[in-house]
């Protein structure tokens, strides 16, 4: 017999998971599909933000990595049954473990572990399933023993004494300083000719510079061509400047971005469709092309951070509940930061995207070791830059590079937001000593 629930949500991501519990606060009825009892709270909790994080600081800390790892796994453990509970233990709420797959625009079939297999129908379905990591196509690289993933390297039974990471974006530069400080010799190869591809040029090359100093090697411009695992090593073979080369490594972990989860979910059994880059198409109120059908977090297409995934929630229940005001068309201010150190964020449009757009331009630099505070911590490297509109005087974007830089991009991000003026940040009082005085000195002068 087919159930038939209020509401649907597919996937214990962040979106989702506040979005049931919410809908057990108006009392009502809500299904939550996880596959597996191991991701009860999503990726954030489990395999992405905090374990990495954990993990980074205990790098930091000196905790050797097995003794790290283990931590990372009783905190993951705890933070998982308290969010199991959360929802579980509301009476309104039903967590059932299996895989969702749809047969119909509300008809989804449940298997489970035990390879049982349920269907339920649902007068509203969320979908929250998340993203994967992408594995390029390239001759030998294949998950295994010798190539993982940023979840399988956060579980490594030891220390790769040499790591290659192939990807320098967010993962892989988190990643590659965490290895290093546990004692692994680390090497990055990115396809771009900086890391961190749309990032301001100057900052890229600081933190490529300061993670070369820290002993993390850094190849741009590089292809794989093949990758050759074996049960001892991993030979990796390369293209670089027109050359070919061969480097041997303990492990290969592929971070070269993660695209949403919807190549099996039975999609093509709905009306539900999909965009050109195979995340679910949604529109402003993150509704599918399926009425009473939405996809919030990672799996629709948007930035891929936790706090999307939580924003999204907000439109959908102020779709569902309030004035139906808040919209995807209101997020042209979304900060980011990637955590090595010092901290990179980054905000808006960088100069040359805003020259691109046809702006006007006042670009603002200053270097962190004229900040005192840069000094008191002893971690003096880094960049201010601020691009602002020369019309209105509004900030376009800002990158930081420096120490406590993902708590400033959101004084910058508060100001785009509040449509202030440059000059508002420059004059204001701040406490001293901060980082936060810096914006004193960077908006003084325009650089010629
Ligand atoms: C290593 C790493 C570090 C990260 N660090 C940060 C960070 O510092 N800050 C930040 O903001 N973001 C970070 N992110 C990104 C962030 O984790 C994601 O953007 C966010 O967790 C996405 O949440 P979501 O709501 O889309 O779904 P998720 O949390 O991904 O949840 C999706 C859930 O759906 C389940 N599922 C999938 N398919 C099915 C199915 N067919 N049936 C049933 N269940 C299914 C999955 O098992 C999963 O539990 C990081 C990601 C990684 C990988
Ligand atoms: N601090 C954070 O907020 C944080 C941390 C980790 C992950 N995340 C999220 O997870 C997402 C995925 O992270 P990610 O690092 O995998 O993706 P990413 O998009 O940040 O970086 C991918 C990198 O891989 C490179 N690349 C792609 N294909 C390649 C190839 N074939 N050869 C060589 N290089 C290649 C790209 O040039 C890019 O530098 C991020 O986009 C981010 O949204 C966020």
């Amino acid at each position: 017999m087919t159930k038939r629930y209020q509401n649907i949500v597919v996937g214990f991501g962040k979106g989702g998971k506040t979005l049931a519990k919410f809908l057990a606060t108006q009392h009502e009825e809500v299904l939550v599909i996880e596959q597996s009892n191991q991701m009860y709270g999503g990726t954030c909790i489990n395999i992405g933000c905090l374990p990495s994080k954990n993990l980074i600081l205990n790098g930091q800390r000196n905790v050797p990595f097995t003794e790290a790892v283990s931590r990372r796994g009783e905190m993951t453990a705890q933070l998982r049954n308290k969010n199991y509970h959360m929802l579980a233990d509301e009476p309104t709420i039903t967590v059932l473990d299996g895989k969702a797959t749809f047969n119909s625009n509300h008809q989804i079939s449940v298997r489970k572990a035990d390879g049982t297999e349920v269907t339920v129908e649902g007068e509203r379905i969320f979908i929250n399933t998340g993203a994967q990591p992408i594995i390029p196509n390239i001759s030998g690289l294949q998950l295994g023993k010798r190539v993982v993933t940023s979840k399988e390297a956060m579980t490594l039974p030891s220390l790769p004494k040499r790591l290659a990471i192939l990807g320098g974006g967010h993962i892989g530069l988190e990643f590659a300083e965490m290895f290093n400080s546990y004692g692994s010799g680390v090497t990055i190869f990115d396809h771009h000719d900086q890391l961190l591809g749309r990032t301001e040029p100057e900052a890229a090359k600081l933190v490529a510079n300061d993670l070369k100093a820290s002993g993390i090697h850094v190849e741009l411009n590089s292809e794989l061509q093949s990758v050759h695992p074996t049960d001892h090593d991993i030979t990796i073979n390369y293209r670089q400047n027109g050359q070919i080369s061969e480097q041997e490594f303990d492990v290969l972990l592929v971070a070269t971005g993660r695209r949403p989860n919807t190549s099996d979910l039975g999609l093509e059994n709905t009306d539900i469709e999909l965009t050109k880059r195979g995340a679910i198409e949604v529109d402003q109120h993150l509704k599918t092309t399926v009425n009473n059908v939405w996809a919030l977090g990672d799996v629709n297409g948007g930035p891929q951070f936790t706090y999307i995934s939580l924003d999204d929630f907000r439109i959908v229940k102020d779709q569902l509940f309030g004035d139906g005001q808040r919209t995807t068309a209101d997020r042209n201010v979304v900060p980011h930061s990637t955590f090595i150190t010092p901290p990179l964020s980054s905000v808006g449009m960088t100069e040359e995207e805003a020259r691109q757009a046809g702006k006007k331009v006042l670009v603002f630099k200053l270097m962190a070791n004229s900040i005192p505070k840069a000094r008191v911590i002893e971690d003096q490297r880094g960049i201010f830059k601020a691009i602002v509109d020369q019309d209105s005087h509004e900030i376009l974007g800002a990158t930081i590079y420096a120490e406590e830089s993902h708590e400033l991009i959101n004084t910058i991000a508060l100001a785009m937001k509040g449509h202030l003026s440059y000059e508002m940040l420059r004059d204001m009082i701040y406490t001293h000593p901060t980082m936060a005085e810096a914006f004193n000195d960077l908006f003084k002068q325009p650089v010629k």
